[in-house]
């Protein structure tokens, strides 16, 4: 999959009113991006390009994968389909034999936990629910573009973690995913790159999200490198020649969901893991120590305990602070 290229795209609605000019944006295979912007700025109208179901009055758009999956920003709920009938139909539609449909809505179903039934008529799902559904038709196929508007809105807590790991499932298998959202938190955790719209045009945000995007990406050889060089013993260099501690972090597998497995001593900065009842125990240098966080989040594990003091927590040897 290549890089999504939209090239001096502008929209008109009606006869002149532009609310995009001028757009050039890049959107890479395996990463992730947020679109920002005040309410009326264009983002929907920005993703609805990006996905192609809308065409812009000037420009082009190029790369776009064969398969998209869209989360619009309203989904529509009145149908008196279940969630079930609602997304076999379309999986038939786009390709999957009737059976394969049925199995793959009620995995994302179960996995997405709609509650109210997935048999319940779609028009009578609360918000969140349905939004649950919109995120489901969107992943009946595994997308190559994920494109998401809004899609927290409306979730619960458990929902929200799971979009975040679908998010990371996409990229991890090479996709792009480009969404909306208002809240710094929730773009510093998912997206590496950012943009805003203003008055038509499009701009990068320095930095991307509030978390630097190597540590979101992982790409970060020489790091990898560096860690990989360290004794085991002794503490890590940081990147500047100085000496950073390590810190210790415990992590458990959560009691309900299995977690995905990570290749945790392939990450930058760790240091050693010993597995510990129930989890592992990581030593990471200081200053990969929030990426290893969020990676870990992403991937399903529970944090039980962080210190940045590697040497107290490896003092206990996995006893009572170290455990849940
Ligand atoms: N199909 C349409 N026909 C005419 N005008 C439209 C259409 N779709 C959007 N607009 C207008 O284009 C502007 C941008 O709309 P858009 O939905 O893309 O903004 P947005 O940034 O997603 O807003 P919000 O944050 O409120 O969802 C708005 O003024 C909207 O009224």
């Amino acid at each position: 999959m290549g890089v999504i290229r939209l090239e001096s795209v502008s929209k008109r609605y009606g006869p002149n009113r532009w609310v995009l000019t001028g757009v050039s944006l890049e959107v890479p295979a395996a990463e992730s991006v947020a679109i920002t912007g005040t309410n009326g700025a264009g983002k929907s109208t920005l993703l609805r390009i990006l996905a192609g179901l809308s065409r812009p009055t000037r420009g082009t758009v190029s790369g776009r994968p064969p398969v998209v999956g869209y989360v619009p920003d309203r989904f529509p709920p009145g149908d008196r389909l279940s969630a079930t009938e609602y997304l076999t139909h379309l999986g038939r539609v786009r390709g999957l034999r009737g059976a394969t449909a049925r199995v793959r809505a009620t995995e994302l179903l179960d996995r997405l936990e709609l509650a109210g039934g997935a048999r319940a008529p779609i028009r009578g799902l609360s918000k969140g629910n349905a939004q649950k559904v919109a995120l489901a038709q969107a992943l009946m196929i595994a997308p190559q573009l994920l494109v998401l508007d809004e899609p927290w809105s409306g979730l619960d807590a458990a929902a929200h973690g799971v979009l975040g790991e679908i998010i990371s499932e996409v990229v991890d298998a090479g996709g792009s995913v480009v969404f909306t959202d208002h809240r710094e938190s929730v773009i510093g955790a998912h997206a590496a790159h950012r943009y805003t719209i203003q008055a038509g045009r499009v701009t990068a945000v320095a930095g991307g999200g509030t978390i630097p995007r190597e540590l979101v990406g992982w790409p970060v050889d020489a790091d990898r490198t560096a860690s990989r060089q360290q004794p085991a013993d002794g503490p890590p260099g940081g990147q500047d020649g100085t000496a950073l501690p390590s810190a210790c972090v415990v992590l458990f597998a959560p009691r309900r969901a299995r977690p995905r497995e990570v290749d945790w001593s392939g990450l930058p900065g760790v240091v050693d893991l010993t597995p510990v009842a129930g989890g592992v125990r990581i030593r990471v240098t200081a200053h990969a120590c929030d990426a290893l966080l969020l990676r870990a989040l992403r991937a399903g594990w529970s944090v039980a305990e962080v210190r940045r003091d590697a040497a107290g927590c490896e003092a206990r040897d996995g006893g009572a602070a170290c455990s849940r």
